[in-house]
């Protein structure tokens, strides 16, 4: 049987006495593209900690890979790229190439030297996201959409199974963050990455994702882009707490509040 990427089962999750996640179960496959959707403060972050292994759950079971996250000591196989990553000023003395080869370091270790073949793997996952002739400028002078395109490279330089992204278009235009969306889109599909992606770009993000998993404290939804397309705003609403408005665009159909 394949081996999943991720195996949350009941975790239940407080921060001191105010509970944030219950009963959260989850599995994702491989090749599988996640859109994580849900309202202000209904503990999506709070669930990527958990995967990433940055938050231990009260109660229920995380297992990466086939294993319990304790004993999981590949963390490389998992690409993150959080939110606040494309903050960098114009004078950050770094390049582009710089940047993304240290990505290689969960591999080679701090201080080990970065073989030809290193560089080779970044300018490669530079590549992926159309930016390799920016490889020599400085991380600084790029836009936050450009910047936000490196650390993606940064993550896929050690060839992850599973890339996680905690709203990676903060800060970036609407074109810029559909154009983004779009190589997230051809990086799953071409190169078979999973990708786990937390997004408020609800109409985007779920007419790319595979599969769509609707959060507020409890998991209301987790299952297939189609059948997420055939809810009603009625039931979307009341999950979200406040009144949505969805555009299944591949679908064709639209719906208002
Ligand atoms: N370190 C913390 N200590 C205590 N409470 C926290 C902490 N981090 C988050 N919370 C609370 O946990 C709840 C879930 O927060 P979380 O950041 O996981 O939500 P989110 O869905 O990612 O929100 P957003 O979409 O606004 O980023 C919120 O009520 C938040 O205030």
């Amino acid at each position: 049987m394949q081996e999943s990427l991720v195996k949350l089962t009941n975790v239940t999750f407080n921060y001191g006495n105010s509970p944030v996640l219950k009963d959260i179960t989850l599995t994702v496959q491989p090749g599988e593209f996640w859109a994580l959707i849900g309202p202000n403060g209904s503990g999506k972050s709070t669930l990527i900690k958990i995967l990433l292994g940055l938050l231990k759950p009260d109660r229920g079971s995380v297992e990466l890979f086939g294993s319990p996250i304790s004993s999981v000591s590949h963390k490389e196989r998992i690409g993150y790229v959080s939110q606040k990553s494309n903050s960098f000023n114009s004078g950050f003395p770094a390049t582009v190439l710089e940047v993304v080869r240290s990505g290689l370091t969960k591999k080679t270790g701090l201080f080990k030297r970065f073989s030809k073949e290193d560089t080779e793997a970044a300018m490669n996952a530079l590549h992926e996201v159309g930016m390799e002739k920016f490889a020599d400028r400085n991380i600084g002078e790029l836009s936050g959409g450009q910047q936000q395109r490196v650390f993606i490279s940064r993550a896929l330089a050690a060839k992850p199974d599973l890339l996680i992204m905690d709203e990676p278009t903060v800060g970036v235009d609407q074109q810029n963050s559909a154009s983004f969306y779009s190589m997230l889109e051809k990086l799953n599909r071409d190169n078979g990455i999973a990708i786990i992606l937390v997004s408020h770009e609800i109409d985007l993000v779920t007419d790319l994702a595979s599969h769509v998993a609707c959060l507020n404290r409890t998991m209301h939804f987790h299952g297939g882009r189609r059948d997420f397309a055939k809810l009603n705003d009625t039931d979307l609403s009341r999950w979200y707490g406040h009144s949505v408005r969805f555009i299944h665009q591949k679908e064709g159909a639209t719906s208002d509040d």
